[in-house]
């Protein structure tokens, strides 16, 4: 695994590549949004970009199709710049930014725009692969957030894609929805299509992903598989409920302690000796009242956490995104 901003070793040229970004940098005003990003990505590689707001996922994104050029460096998707390969149909995005008129059908939609592609995909199989068959008669300005999701990524397909580019895909769908999701996108990997996606589910991430890219301030900061990326942080996480953080970052073995994001009663401790900090646990006036005590190995989430460890989400120069 790579943890440095340094560019990774070429094991392919920018023309074998599916996508090459060498040292890319984008400003908007004083704001640096892209600050030398190097990206090498080869042809059927499943990959996450991981990165906390503002880390630069979605401009590179829009780098690979054309809606945003690069102040300095290069961009190249199979050898071919951005714009000429989003007008051939090489590559099929599904972004944050994408509009759908809301008076049009999903059916009169993926038509209008299917005929639009240099070689599109049969609509039956688009239609099968985005699991969208139900919504074909809806109106675009009727459908839920997830359902709207489902249609962006047929939109996606239209043009029969070697490269699919998904930002933040699942934003808006249910547990069941993004299940359902991903079980589509896995059958469209398996046709051998190169496939980048940006999450904030770090367990999309993990599941979904041969290769995790984690961003931050517009660079690449770790490059490898989940558990490489993991393997980052050493020591254990205990997890409990029944005691405040500052109590359990107090205990012998603990390096760190907060509140979990997801379930704020729940407390997830680093611990670098966990067998000291459970034995000052069980023996100290915390005893009575912890429950629900788990140790696990640390995951994505406590390395993500580490190698992103900075005042990012409230850095005046990176303002988080701009959504
Ligand atoms: N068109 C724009 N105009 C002004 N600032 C922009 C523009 N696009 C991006 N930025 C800024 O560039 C930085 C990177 O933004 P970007 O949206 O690429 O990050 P991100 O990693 O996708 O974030 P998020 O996870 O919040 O979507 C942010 O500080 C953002 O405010």
């Amino acid at each position: 695994m790579t943890t440095t901003s340094a560019p990774a070793p070429a094991t392919t040229t920018s023309l074998d590549a599916a996508i090459s970004l060498r040292g890319v940098h984008k400003r908007y005003g004083a704001v640096r949004a892209l600050d030398g990003l190097d990206l090498e990505i080869r042809p059927g590689e499943i990959v996450a970009l991981l990165g906390p707001n503002g880390a630069g996922k979605s401009t590179a994104m829009e780098m690979m199709v054309g809606l945003a050029t690069p102040d300095a460096g290069q961009v190249r998707i199979r050898g071919a710049d951005p714009a000429t390969a989003t007008r051939t149909g090489l590559i099929g995005t599904m972004l944050q930014a994408g509009a759908l008129l809301p008076d049009q059908t999903v059916r009169s939609m993926l038509r209008m725009l299917r005929s639009l592609q240099a070689h599109p995909m049969p609509l039956e199989e688009v239609i099968a692969q985005a699991d969208v068959e139900d919504l074909m008669r809806r109106k675009l300005g009727a459908l839920s957030g997830g359902q709207a999701q489902r249609v962006r990524f047929a939109i996606a397909l239209l043009g029969d894609p070697q490269v699919l580019l998904l930002d933040e895909p699942t934003v808006g769908m249910d547990i069941a929805a993004r299940r359902a999701f991903w079980s589509q996108m896995r059958g469209v990997a398996a046709t051998g299509r190169t496939v980048v996606f940006a999450t904030h589910h770090l367990e999309e991430a993990e599941h979904e992903a041969a290769r995790v890219i984690v961003m931050d301030r517009g660079r690449v900061v770790a490059d490898g598989t989940g558990p490489e990326i993991s393997a980052v942080v050493a020591g254990r996480v205990i997890t409990l409920r029944g005691a405040a953080p500052a109590h359990i970052a107090a205990l012998p073995g603990v390096e760190s302690a907060e509140a979990d994001e997801t379930d704020p009663r729940r407390v997830r401790a680093l611990c670098a000796d966990s067998d000291a900090a459970l034995a000052a646990l069980f023996t100290g006036p915390l005893a009575a009242d912890v429950h629900e005590v788990l140790v696990s190995a640390p995951g994505l989430e406590e390395a993500f956490l580490r190698i992103t460890d900075h005042d990012a989400y409230h850095d005046t120069d990176h303002e988080g995104g701009r959504r």
